[in-house]
C-alpha cells in the first residue's frame, strides 16, 4: 500500500472528500486524464480498495483509445492497483456512432455525451463492477455532486462546486440505480485543487493537458471529418426564408442551427442557419437567429424530484455552456414535457439536451424535439 501524502494545507474541499470512508471496493473509470487518475488516487489514499477500469470505446488514436489506455495503466501501476480494460467498441458504435449518423442525416444535432454516459460508460461500468468484480460502487472524475435525500429517498444530482467545470448537464440521464452506486470524488473540488492534489501525489498525469473536445472530434480531427467518413455527400440548396437559392451545400449533416461560419454565402450581412430540412435536403438561413418561446422535449429523465403532475418553474439550459434561463416546465404525456421560456430563446437545437435546475439541483432533462 502506498504511503498517503498529506495535503499541505487541507482545504474545506479536501476535508469533505474524506467523508467517503464507509466505502470499500470501488471501480474507478480511468480515461487516462488527470481528473480520473486523481479521483482514483484520492479514493485509494483514503484506504478504499480501488480497481481501475478503462473502457475501450473505439478504434484509433486519442484519449481513451490508445494513449488513454496506456496512461490509465501507468496510473494504476503508480497506485499499485489492478487495471481492467473492457472492450466496449461495439456498444459505442451502436449507441453513439450509429445514433449520431442517424440524427445528423435527419437534420438534427444529437448530443452524444449524455447518451454515452448512460449507455456506454456508467451502465456497463456498474454491470462489470457488479458481475465481474463483486463491487457495488463506481467512481469517475466528473465534476458534479450526488446527494441522497432521506425524505424522498431519491439520489439528487447537484452542480459541481467549480461552476466552470460543472458537468451535471451531461449526467442528466443517469438512473437512480446508477446514481446510487456512483461517487464523484471531484465534485467538491476546484479544478486547481485537482491539479494540486495530482502533483502532491506525483501522478504522471498531473500536468496532462485538458481534452478540448468531444472524443470523436479529437480522434477524427473534426466532427465534419468524422461524419464524412460514414455519410455520403448529398448536395443541395441553401435557401432563405422565401425559398430563394443563395448557395449550395454538400449535405445537411455539415450544418447545425445557429451556425454562421462556413456557409459560403457572399453577403454584406451575416446569415445564420435557422432550419435543416431533411425531406427537401435544404439548409434554410436568415439574417437573424431563430428564436422560440417554447419547445417540446422527449425521453425525459426526472432526477432530483419525481415526475411532477403540475407545471414547475425552473432554470433551463439548452446547451452545455448556455446561460440558464427561466422557464415553466409543463408535464405532457409519458416522458414528454413542454418548456415555455419566460423570454424567447435563440438557437434551440433539436437533438440537444434541455436540462432544468432549481438552484444547484438538477431536476431533470430530455431531448429537444424538432419543431412541429
Ligand atoms: N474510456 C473511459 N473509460 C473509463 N472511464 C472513462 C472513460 N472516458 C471517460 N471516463 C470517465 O468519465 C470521466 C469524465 O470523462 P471526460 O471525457 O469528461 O473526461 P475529462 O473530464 O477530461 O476527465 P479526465 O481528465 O479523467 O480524462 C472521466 O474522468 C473518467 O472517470
Amino acid at each position: 500500500m502506498n504511503v498517503l501524502p498529506e495535503f499541505s494545507s487541507p482545504t474545506p474541499a479536501a476535508n469533505k472528500i474524506k467523508k467517503l470512508n464507509y466505502m470499500k471496493k470501488i471501480v474507478v473509470g480511468l480515461s487516462g486524464g488527470v481528473d480520473s487518475s486523481t479521483a482514483a488516487a484520492i479514493l485509494h489514499h483514503q484506504g478504499h480498495e480501488v480497481i481501475g477500469l478503462t473502457l475501450w470505446l473505439m478504434k484509433g488514436k486519442g484519449q481513451c483509445c490508445s494513449e488513454g489506455i496506456i496512461d490509465a495503466a501507468n496510473t494504476c501501476e503508480q497506485l499499485d492497483i489492478p487495471h481492467h480494460i473492457l472492450d466496449i467498441r461495439q456498444t459505442f458504435q451502436t449507441n453513439i456512432v450509429d445514433h449520431l449518423l442517424k440524427g445528423y442525416s435527419a437534420g438534427i444535432t444529437p448530443l452524444p455525451c449524455s447518451q454515452c454516459n448512460k449507455t456506454v460508460k456508467f451502465g456497463p461500468m456498474l454491470q462489470y463492477a457488479r458481475e465481474k468484480l463483486q463491487s457495488h460502487h463506481i467512481a469517475t472524475g466528473h465534476y458534479a455532486q450526488i446527494n441522497y435525500d432521506e425524505e424522498t429517498g431519491r439520489h439528487q444530482l447537484l452542480r459541481a462546486i467549480d461552476r466552470n467545470k460543472d458537468q451535471s448537464y451531461f449526467l442528466y440521464d443517469l438512473s437512480q440505480d446508477l446514481l446510487a452506486a456512483t461517487i464523484f470524488p471531484l465534485g467538491q473540488l476546484q479544478k486547481t485543487d485537482t491539479r494540486r492534489i495530482a502533483s502532491q501525489y506525483k501522478l504522471k498525469t498531473a500536468h496532462k493537458p485538458e481534452s478540448q473536445d468531444l472524443c470523436l472530434v479529437e480522434s477524427n480531427g473534426s466532427m465534419q471529418a468524422f461524419l464524412d467518413k460514414y455519410l455520403p455527400l448529398n448536395p443541395g440548396d441553401i435557401v432563405d426564408t422565401t425559398g430563394k437559392i443563395l448557395g449550395q451545400h454538400n449535405g445537411i449533416h455539415h450544418y447545425t442551427i445557429g451556425q454562421r461560419k462556413g456557409l459560403g454565402i457572399a453577403a454584406p450581412e451575416p446569415f445564420y442557419v435557422i432550419e435543416l430540412d431533411p425531406i427537401n435536403n435544404k439548409v434554410i438561413v436568415d439574417h437573424s437567429k431563430a428564436t422560440q418561446k417554447e419547445s417540446t422535449v422527449n425521453s425525459v429523465n426526472w432526477v432530483s424530484i419525481p415526475q411532477p403532475s403540475i407545471p414547475i418553474k425552473a432554470e433551463v439550459q439548452t446547451r452545455y455552456r448556455s446561460t440558464p434561463t427561466s422557464a415553466t416546465i409543463i408535464p405532457l404525456e409519458n416522458t414528454r414535457v413542454k418548456i415555455v421560456f419566460d423570454q424567447p430563446q435563440q438557437n434551440i437545437t433539436p437533438g440537444q439536451a434541455a436540462v432544468w435546475y432549481q438552484d444547484e439541483k438538477l431536476l431533470g432533462g430530455g431531448i429537444i424535439e424538432p419543431k412541429p
